[in-house]
């Protein structure tokens, strides 16, 4: 068995006074990816957050072992959400520059740019972006970012064929690179050999 790059144990999810899901273990190894998916309102999102150490797992003390609600990551992550992060009033090129400046990744940012199709756009300011356009933009920022392993929330909503191709490949490269990626996704996206996690089967 390798090391693995994340375990959980008996995550259980609060939101307001409800039990969202839980118990849920992971055990991701280095290049497994793990799609997670149900329906609306279910807790992908809280999910995400949680794992990216955001959302406090709920523990109650009084029903659960030492591990309960236990999050360990070997690596470091990055995390692609709803909010791009990316200053809306800076033209494209300028607000990726910005977070190259502090992420410090080795990815050129010319060369992201060209990949995730937005080389005619970086002198649009990031708030007349599409919603594709800026999910792109939010993945050129990941990519720059340079962590181990990545968190996706939704990353293929509003992105066109080629657009969930491109994701898609992004992700199997992080994977052949020793990485882990996590997918929110309501839609179907191609993780060759991943795990699944349907959190209506985890419903509390
Ligand atoms: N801060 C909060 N306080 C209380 N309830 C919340 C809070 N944030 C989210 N919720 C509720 O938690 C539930 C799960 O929300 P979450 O965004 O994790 O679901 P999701 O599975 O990602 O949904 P979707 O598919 O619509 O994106 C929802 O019912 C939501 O209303």
């Amino acid at each position: 068995m390798q090391a693995a790059c994340l375990v959980a144990w008996e995550l259980y999810c609060r939101r307001g006074d409800r039990i969202l899901f839980g118990p849920l273990d992971l055990w991701l190894e280095p290049g497994e990816a793990l799609h997670l998916t149900g329906p609306n309102g279910i807790g992908k999102t809280s999910l995400i957050r949680m794992l990216a150490g955001l959302l406090q797992p709920f523990v109650a003390y009084d029903m659960g072992s030492s591990a309960m609600g236990s999050i360990t990551w070997q690596g470091s992550f990055a995390l692609q959400d709803e909010r791009p992060a990316l200053d809306p009033h800076l033209p494209l090129g300028q607000a990726l520059a910005f977070w190259q400046g502090i992420d410090g990744g080795t990815a050129p940012l010319d060369r992201r740019i060209e990949r995730l199709g937005l080389a005619h756009l970086t002198d649009v300011p990031v708030r007349y972006l599409s919603t594709g356009q800026k999910k792109r933009a939010a993945l050129a920022r990941v990519i720059g970012q340079g962590a181990d392993h990545w968190l996706l929330d939704e990353p293929l909503n509003g992105l066109d064929k080629d657009g969930v191709a491109l994701v898609e490949a992004l992700i199997a490269e992080r994977r052949a690179a020793g990485g882990t990626v996590i997918v929110a996704s309501h839609q179907p996206v191609a993780l060759p050999g991943g795990q699944t996690i349907d959190l209506r089967d985890h419903r509390a």
